[in-house]
């Protein structure tokens, strides 16, 4: 690190000569404006967990409440950003590092960020987690178990996996870890599974008793 004229030249990773530029606007202006705190909620669980169908009906009351958030899904983003990424175990690492980089930038926008991917290991999650301030990041668990996500099997990829006609798919032949300590679990109520309305509303309900929903 060299610092010249109050200006500090530095190297991160592979990135020499970097110099970090203030905006004379920040986190807590923005958050003035839109009249909420930026945060992560980063969901994870198996496929057919209802990862997808969480994050879009949260993010539809979110928008009735007039909050501004905005769904970063594993799949969509295997469609652009991540299309290079395979589903190895470095693979997944990086897909979940690159999508914690951006749900980082759109939480210090001020923006209620969703990240909805299966993000499998624990130690890649605890890094997304470690990217933004503690009380930014809120994990919730899909706590639904694998028979029933199989049984769900929307798009037949667990039919494909059993047959082995796809290698590495999580919770046939690849690990997945569920949480050990995480802000919200999805789980069944009364013995029922919860609709999706109930289970946005109990992430509205923890928003808004956390502070995320005012200035
Ligand atoms: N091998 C394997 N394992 C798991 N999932 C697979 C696999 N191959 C393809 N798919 C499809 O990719 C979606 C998961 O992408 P993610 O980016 O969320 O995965 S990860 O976080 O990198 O593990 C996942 O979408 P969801 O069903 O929404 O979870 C699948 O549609
Ligand atoms: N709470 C729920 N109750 C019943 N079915 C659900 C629920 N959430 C999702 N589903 C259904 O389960 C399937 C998988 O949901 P999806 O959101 O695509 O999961 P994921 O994104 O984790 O793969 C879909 O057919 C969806 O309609």
């Amino acid at each position: 690190m060299q610092v010249m004229e109050n200006l500090v030249r530095t190297t991160v990773g592979m990135s020499t000569n970097i110099v970090w530029h203030e905006c004379s606007i920040g986190k807590l202006e923005r958050q003035n404006l839109l009249m909420q705190k930026g945060c992560v909620i980063w969901i994870t669980g198996f496929s057919g967990s209802g990862k997808s169908t969480l994050a879009s009906m949260l993010n539809r009351q979110l928008h009735c409440r007039g909050h501004v958030s905005y769904v970063l899904d594993g799949d969509n983003l295997r469609h652009g950003l991540n299309k290079d990424l395979s589903f190895k175990a470095e693979d997944r690492a990086e897909n979940i590092c690159r999508v914690g980089e951006v749900a980082k930038l759109f939480a210090d926008a001020g923006v209620i960020c969703t990240a909805s991917l299966i993000s499998p290991y624990r130690r890649d999650r605890d890094a997304c987690r470690a990217l933004v301030p503690d009380s930014m990041f809120i994990e919730v668990f899909m706590d639904v178990p694998l028979k029933v996500c199989e049984e769900r099997d929307p798009k037949g990829l667990y039919k494909l996996a059993r047959a082995g006609k796809i290698k590495g798919f999580t919770g046939i032949d690849d690990p997945y870890e569920p949480p050990m300590d995480c802000e919200i679990v999805i789980q069944l109520k009364d013995g029922k599974y919860q609709t999706p309305k109930a289970m946005a509303e109990q992430v509205v309900t923890y928003l808004e008793e956390n502070g995320y929903l005012k200035a």
